[in-house]
Protein backbone atom coordinates (compact mmCIF):
# COMPACT_ATOMS: atom_id res chain seq x y z
CA UNK A 1 0.00 0.00 0.00
CA UNK A 2 1.28 3.76 -0.95
CA UNK A 3 1.13 5.75 2.19
CA UNK A 4 2.58 8.80 0.47
CA UNK A 5 -0.60 8.65 -2.06
CA UNK A 6 -3.11 8.86 1.57
CA UNK A 7 -1.21 11.59 2.72
CA UNK A 8 -2.96 13.58 -0.29
CA UNK A 9 -6.19 13.37 1.28
CA UNK A 10 -8.00 11.43 4.00
CA UNK A 11 -9.55 8.89 2.96
CA UNK A 12 -13.30 8.10 3.76
CA UNK A 13 -12.75 4.61 4.89
CA UNK A 14 -9.14 3.41 5.63
CA UNK A 15 -8.59 -0.27 7.01
CA UNK A 16 -5.20 -0.89 7.93
CA UNK A 17 -3.59 -4.68 9.00
CA UNK A 18 -6.77 -6.13 9.67
CA UNK A 19 -6.83 -9.50 10.57
CA UNK A 20 -10.01 -11.94 11.10
CA UNK A 21 -10.25 -15.57 12.12
CA UNK A 22 -13.37 -17.91 12.47
CA UNK A 23 -12.32 -20.87 14.50
CA UNK A 24 -9.11 -22.51 13.17
CA UNK A 25 -10.02 -20.79 9.62
CA UNK A 26 -7.86 -17.03 8.78
CA UNK A 27 -10.62 -15.30 6.59
CA UNK A 28 -7.97 -12.29 6.61
CA UNK A 29 -4.64 -11.90 7.69
CA UNK A 30 -3.05 -8.08 7.95
CA UNK A 31 -5.35 -6.50 4.98
CA UNK A 32 -5.17 -2.95 4.20
CA UNK A 33 -7.19 -0.92 2.19
CA UNK A 34 -8.69 2.28 1.44
CA UNK A 35 -11.41 4.41 0.18
CA UNK A 36 -10.78 8.15 -1.16
CA UNK A 37 -13.51 10.79 -1.37
CA UNK A 38 -15.87 10.53 -4.36
CA UNK A 39 -13.81 7.19 -5.74
CA UNK A 40 -14.64 3.97 -6.74
CA UNK A 41 -12.52 1.13 -5.29
CA UNK A 42 -13.05 -1.89 -6.72
CA UNK A 43 -11.93 -4.92 -4.26
CA UNK A 44 -12.07 -8.14 -6.45
CA UNK A 45 -10.13 -11.79 -5.93
CA UNK A 46 -10.80 -15.60 -6.21
CA UNK A 47 -13.32 -17.24 -4.33
CA UNK A 48 -12.70 -17.54 -0.54
CA UNK A 49 -10.25 -14.39 -0.91
CA UNK A 50 -11.38 -12.71 2.13
CA UNK A 51 -13.77 -9.52 0.33
CA UNK A 52 -17.17 -10.30 2.07
CA UNK A 53 -15.20 -11.33 5.15
CA UNK A 54 -14.01 -7.47 4.91
CA UNK A 55 -17.23 -6.06 4.10
CA UNK A 56 -18.29 -7.62 7.06
CA UNK A 57 -15.72 -6.42 9.30
CA UNK A 58 -16.21 -2.94 7.94
CA UNK A 59 -19.68 -2.84 9.02
CA UNK A 60 -18.96 -4.66 12.33
CA UNK A 61 -21.09 -7.64 11.27
CA UNK A 62 -17.85 -10.24 12.33
CA UNK A 63 -14.70 -8.37 14.78
CA UNK A 64 -11.19 -8.46 13.93
CA UNK A 65 -8.92 -9.87 15.74
CA UNK A 66 -6.53 -7.21 14.85
CA UNK A 67 -6.11 -3.98 13.12
CA UNK A 68 -8.09 -1.11 12.83
CA UNK A 69 -10.84 0.84 10.64
CA UNK A 70 -11.34 3.96 10.19
CA UNK A 71 -14.33 5.91 9.22
CA UNK A 72 -13.43 9.52 8.23
CA UNK A 73 -10.70 9.42 10.64
CA UNK A 74 -12.73 7.76 13.58
CA UNK A 75 -11.98 4.17 14.66
CA UNK A 76 -14.78 1.87 14.35
CA UNK A 77 -14.41 -0.32 17.18
CA UNK A 78 -17.01 -0.05 19.62
CA UNK A 79 -19.20 0.91 16.61
CA UNK A 80 -22.70 -1.55 16.72
CA UNK A 81 -23.68 -2.90 13.33
CA UNK A 82 -27.00 -1.38 13.77
CA UNK A 83 -25.03 2.42 13.98
CA UNK A 84 -23.13 1.95 11.24
CA UNK A 85 -25.84 3.34 8.69
CA UNK A 86 -25.92 6.64 11.25
CA UNK A 87 -21.93 7.02 10.62
CA UNK A 88 -22.36 6.88 7.37
CA UNK A 89 -21.88 3.87 6.13
CA UNK A 90 -24.52 1.73 3.81
CA UNK A 91 -24.35 -1.69 2.04
CA UNK A 92 -26.08 -3.89 0.09
CA UNK A 93 -25.95 -7.79 0.33
CA UNK A 94 -25.04 -10.81 -2.23
CA UNK A 95 -28.66 -11.69 -1.66
CA UNK A 96 -31.57 -9.30 -2.08
CA UNK A 97 -32.51 -7.78 1.31
CA UNK A 98 -36.04 -5.98 0.12
CA UNK A 99 -39.59 -6.35 1.57
CA UNK A 100 -41.72 -8.11 -0.92
CA UNK A 101 -45.18 -7.02 0.43
CA UNK A 102 -44.36 -3.14 1.18
CA UNK A 103 -44.22 -1.20 -1.69
CA UNK A 104 -41.03 0.44 -3.49
CA UNK A 105 -41.66 3.81 -1.56
CA UNK A 106 -41.66 2.33 1.86
CA UNK A 107 -38.92 0.25 1.09
CA UNK A 108 -36.84 3.28 0.05
CA UNK A 109 -37.82 5.04 3.02
CA UNK A 110 -36.67 2.47 5.23
CA UNK A 111 -33.15 3.42 4.48
CA UNK A 112 -33.69 6.95 5.94
CA UNK A 113 -34.95 5.70 9.03
CA UNK A 114 -32.21 5.95 11.53
CA UNK A 115 -32.24 9.73 10.55
CA UNK A 116 -36.08 10.55 11.43
CA UNK A 117 -34.87 9.37 15.31
CA UNK A 118 -38.28 8.42 16.08
CA UNK A 119 -39.84 6.13 18.96
CA UNK A 120 -43.14 5.46 20.10
CA UNK A 121 -42.86 7.84 22.49
CA UNK A 122 -41.85 10.79 20.55
CA UNK A 123 -44.84 9.84 18.05
CA UNK A 124 -47.16 9.96 21.05
CA UNK A 125 -45.77 13.27 22.37
CA UNK A 126 -44.73 14.90 19.78
CA UNK A 127 -47.57 13.86 16.99
CA UNK A 128 -46.63 17.14 14.93
CA UNK A 129 -43.09 16.91 14.22
CA UNK A 130 -43.23 12.60 14.41
CA UNK A 131 -45.53 13.82 10.56
CA UNK A 132 -43.27 16.55 9.47
CA UNK A 133 -40.01 14.01 9.91
CA UNK A 134 -42.47 11.32 8.35
CA UNK A 135 -43.20 14.26 5.30
CA UNK A 136 -39.98 15.08 4.79
CA UNK A 137 -38.33 11.07 4.63
CA UNK A 138 -41.38 10.56 2.00
CA UNK A 139 -39.96 13.19 -0.12
CA UNK A 140 -36.47 12.40 0.16
CA UNK A 141 -36.73 8.69 -0.83
CA UNK A 142 -39.38 9.77 -3.78
CA UNK A 143 -36.61 12.22 -5.01
CA UNK A 144 -33.99 9.48 -4.55
CA UNK A 145 -36.21 7.45 -6.82
CA UNK A 146 -36.34 10.31 -9.20
CA UNK A 147 -32.91 10.12 -9.48
CA UNK A 148 -32.56 6.32 -10.23
CA UNK A 149 -35.44 6.73 -12.43
CA UNK A 150 -38.21 4.40 -10.47
CA UNK A 151 -40.06 7.39 -9.64
CA UNK A 152 -43.25 5.64 -11.44
CA UNK A 153 -42.76 2.50 -9.53
CA UNK A 154 -43.38 4.23 -6.09
CA UNK A 155 -46.74 2.36 -5.45
CA UNK A 156 -45.51 -0.68 -6.85
CA UNK A 157 -45.08 -3.90 -4.16
CA UNK A 158 -41.22 -4.77 -4.39
CA UNK A 159 -41.65 -8.13 -4.86
CA UNK A 160 -43.69 -7.27 -8.09
CA UNK A 161 -40.89 -5.87 -9.58
CA UNK A 162 -38.20 -7.63 -12.13
CA UNK A 163 -34.86 -8.68 -10.46
CA UNK A 164 -33.02 -5.73 -11.91
CA UNK A 165 -35.49 -3.28 -10.71
CA UNK A 166 -35.23 -4.85 -7.30
CA UNK A 167 -31.34 -4.25 -7.48
CA UNK A 168 -31.88 -0.40 -8.37
CA UNK A 169 -34.61 -0.01 -5.48
CA UNK A 170 -31.75 -1.66 -3.51
CA UNK A 171 -29.02 0.84 -4.26
CA UNK A 172 -32.23 3.71 -3.71
CA UNK A 173 -32.53 2.46 -0.35
CA UNK A 174 -29.15 3.19 0.69
CA UNK A 175 -28.87 6.66 -0.98
CA UNK A 176 -31.56 7.75 0.98
CA UNK A 177 -29.29 6.72 4.12
CA UNK A 178 -27.05 9.72 2.71
CA UNK A 179 -24.17 7.95 2.94
CA UNK A 180 -20.26 8.82 2.93
CA UNK A 181 -19.72 5.35 1.76
CA UNK A 182 -21.65 2.68 -0.08
CA UNK A 183 -20.52 -0.77 -0.31
CA UNK A 184 -21.98 -2.89 -2.54
CA UNK A 185 -21.08 -6.36 -2.18
CA UNK A 186 -21.70 -8.31 -5.56
CA UNK A 187 -24.05 -6.56 -6.81
CA UNK A 188 -23.77 -7.44 -10.70
CA UNK A 189 -24.93 -11.01 -9.99
CA UNK A 190 -27.91 -12.16 -11.97
CA UNK A 191 -27.86 -9.95 -13.91
CA UNK A 192 -27.68 -10.15 -18.11
CA UNK A 193 -24.66 -8.67 -19.94
CA UNK A 194 -26.92 -5.80 -20.92
CA UNK A 195 -28.27 -5.28 -17.26
CA UNK A 196 -25.00 -4.90 -16.05
CA UNK A 197 -24.06 -2.71 -18.65
CA UNK A 198 -26.78 -0.23 -17.36
CA UNK A 199 -26.40 -1.06 -14.05
CA UNK A 200 -22.59 0.45 -14.24
CA UNK A 201 -24.08 3.58 -15.95
CA UNK A 202 -25.99 3.97 -12.89
CA UNK A 203 -23.48 3.66 -9.92
CA UNK A 204 -21.55 5.71 -12.41
CA UNK A 205 -24.18 8.71 -12.36
CA UNK A 206 -24.74 8.22 -8.76
CA UNK A 207 -21.07 8.59 -7.81
CA UNK A 208 -20.53 11.73 -9.99
CA UNK A 209 -23.63 13.46 -9.34
CA UNK A 210 -23.37 12.91 -5.67
CA UNK A 211 -19.22 12.50 -5.31
CA UNK A 212 -19.92 9.92 -3.11
CA UNK A 213 -17.31 6.63 -2.07
CA UNK A 214 -18.05 3.50 -3.18
CA UNK A 215 -16.16 0.08 -2.38
CA UNK A 216 -17.49 -2.17 -5.17
CA UNK A 217 -16.84 -6.36 -4.72
CA UNK A 218 -17.51 -7.42 -7.97
CA UNK A 219 -16.70 -10.78 -10.27
CA UNK A 220 -17.81 -9.45 -13.14
CA UNK A 221 -14.70 -7.60 -14.81
CA UNK A 222 -16.23 -5.96 -17.29
CA UNK A 223 -17.79 -4.00 -14.82
CA UNK A 224 -15.00 -3.50 -12.37
CA UNK A 225 -12.84 -2.72 -14.56
CA UNK A 226 -14.89 -0.03 -16.85
CA UNK A 227 -16.21 1.04 -13.05
CA UNK A 228 -13.61 1.52 -10.76
CA UNK A 229 -10.60 4.35 -10.03
CA UNK A 230 -8.66 1.94 -8.47
CA UNK A 231 -8.66 -1.81 -7.53
CA UNK A 232 -7.13 -3.31 -4.33
CA UNK A 233 -6.83 -7.63 -4.94
CA UNK A 234 -7.25 -9.97 -2.05
CA UNK A 235 -6.16 -13.77 -2.75
CA UNK A 236 -6.00 -16.17 0.34
CA UNK A 237 -6.92 -13.74 3.03
CA UNK A 238 -4.14 -11.19 2.30
CA UNK A 239 -3.50 -8.15 0.20
CA UNK A 240 -2.41 -9.40 -3.03
CA UNK A 241 -2.11 -5.97 -5.51
CA UNK A 242 -3.51 -2.50 -5.97
CA UNK A 243 -3.43 -0.14 -8.61
CA UNK A 244 -5.54 0.93 -11.63
CA UNK A 245 -7.42 -0.90 -13.63
CA UNK A 246 -4.54 -1.36 -16.36
CA UNK A 247 -2.31 -2.10 -14.11
CA UNK A 248 -4.47 -4.86 -12.39
CA UNK A 249 -4.75 -6.65 -15.94
CA UNK A 250 -1.56 -6.75 -16.28
CA UNK A 251 0.04 -8.49 -13.30
CA UNK A 252 1.28 -10.98 -13.37
CA UNK A 253 0.44 -12.40 -9.71
CA UNK A 254 -3.25 -11.51 -9.74
CA UNK A 255 -3.71 -13.54 -13.81
CA UNK A 256 -2.04 -16.59 -11.65
CA UNK A 257 -3.80 -16.02 -8.49
CA UNK A 258 -7.36 -16.27 -11.10
CA UNK A 259 -5.73 -18.68 -13.36
CA UNK A 260 -4.64 -21.39 -10.69
CA UNK A 261 -8.36 -20.55 -8.99
CA UNK A 262 -9.64 -22.10 -12.84
CA UNK A 263 -7.11 -24.51 -12.50
N1 LIG B 1 -18.84 -17.47 9.11
C1 LIG B 1 -17.77 -18.14 8.70
N2 LIG B 1 -17.30 -19.22 9.38
C2 LIG B 1 -16.20 -19.89 8.98
N3 LIG B 1 -15.48 -19.59 7.90
C3 LIG B 1 -15.90 -18.54 7.16
C4 LIG B 1 -17.05 -17.77 7.51
N4 LIG B 1 -17.21 -16.77 6.57
C5 LIG B 1 -16.21 -16.93 5.70
N5 LIG B 1 -15.43 -17.98 6.03
C6 LIG B 1 -14.21 -18.43 5.34
O1 LIG B 1 -13.38 -17.30 5.21
C7 LIG B 1 -12.75 -17.29 3.93
C8 LIG B 1 -13.08 -16.02 3.18
O2 LIG B 1 -14.45 -16.08 2.79
P1 LIG B 1 -15.22 -14.86 2.11
O3 LIG B 1 -16.66 -15.26 1.96
O4 LIG B 1 -14.93 -13.61 2.82
O5 LIG B 1 -14.50 -14.82 0.67
P2 LIG B 1 -14.97 -14.03 -0.64
O6 LIG B 1 -13.74 -13.47 -1.24
O7 LIG B 1 -16.07 -13.08 -0.32
O8 LIG B 1 -15.50 -15.20 -1.54
P3 LIG B 1 -16.65 -15.21 -2.69
O9 LIG B 1 -16.09 -14.45 -3.84
O10 LIG B 1 -16.80 -16.66 -2.97
O11 LIG B 1 -17.90 -14.58 -2.10
C9 LIG B 1 -13.18 -18.57 3.22
O12 LIG B 1 -12.21 -19.57 3.49
C10 LIG B 1 -14.49 -18.89 3.91
O13 LIG B 1 -14.77 -20.27 3.85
Amino acid sequence: MNDSSIEEVRPVLQARDVSVQFGGVKALTDVSLFVRPGEICGLIGPNGAGKSTFLNAATRLVNYATGSIMLDGQPLEGVETRDMIGRGVARTFQNLGIYASMTVLENVMLGAHHRLGGSFAKAIFAPLRARALERSNREKAMAVLEEVGMANLAARAAGSLAYPLQKRMEIARALAAEPKILLLDEPAGGLTHGEVHEFGALVDGIRRRRNLSILLIEHHMGLVMSLCDRIVVFHLGRNLAEGTPAEIKSNDAVIAAYLGKAA
